[in-house]
């Protein structure tokens, strides 16, 4: 069996739930083309992302991320996980969900504090109570996410791979956007 996507999958959720990471496993096994708008923005920028916030502001970096997002919708079918905030932005959700599908990977605070308290690369973490922040982001960002087209849900004991197959599951009830073919 061999699937071929008809739309692209966008990868959303909270930082650390896994979309960069879990996106580029599911790009590989369905040998599509994996993008993410974060590594977009930083290639374009010839900067890393905190270097952004940190010279030209948050704003800056979401209008950024608006344009890089409708740019990769437009360019090809594949993979495109995006930045954390990108989903809040009504115009980018509108945007996804007539292009795309959206899949939420839905990760618990604990798990997402796990994996992102050794990491200094987010801005939005680097303040005196990082636990904090991610908690007031978790709760603020959750009932959004929710709008997502499809959910999936991470767990401690999964690995990227088994995440990866967890999607294809749920794109498999999809058959608009997975296309199974012999
Ligand atoms: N089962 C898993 N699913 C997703 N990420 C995992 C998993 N196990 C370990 N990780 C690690 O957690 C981190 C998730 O970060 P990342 O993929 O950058 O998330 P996001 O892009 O959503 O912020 C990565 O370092 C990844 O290697
Ligand atoms: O949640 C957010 O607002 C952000 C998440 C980050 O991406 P990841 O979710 O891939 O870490 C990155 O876009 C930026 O630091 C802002
Ligand atoms: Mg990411």
């Amino acid at each position: 069996m061999r699937a071929r996507l008809k739309k692209t999958v966008v990868m959303v959720g909270m930082m650390g739930a896994g979309k960069t990471a879990v996106g580029k496993a599911l790009a590989a096994a369905l040998h599509a083309p994996f993008l993410d708008s974060d590594a977009e923005i930083e290639k374009a920028a010839n900067m890393t992302i905190p270097e952004i916030f940190e010279r030209d502001g948050e704003s800056f970096f979401r209008v950024k991320e608006r344009q890089v997002i409708a740019r990769l919708l437009e360019e090809k079918k594949g993979v495109l996980s995006t930045g954390g905030g990108a989903f809040l932005a009504a115009e980018n959700r509108d945007l996804i969900t007539s292009k795309g599908v959206s899949v939420w990977l839905n990760a618990d605070l604990d798990l997402l504090w796990s994996r992102v308290k050794h990491k200094d690369t987010r801005p939005l973490l680097r303040v005196p109570d990082p636990l904090s922040a991610l908690t007031k982001l978790y709760h603020d960002r959750v009932p959004i996410y929710a709008q997502a087209d499809l959910t999936v849900v991470s767990e401690p004991g999964l690995s990227i791979d088994d995440m990866a197959e967890r999607v294809i599951a749920a794109l498999r009830t999809r058959p608009d956007v997975l296309e199974m073919t012999e």
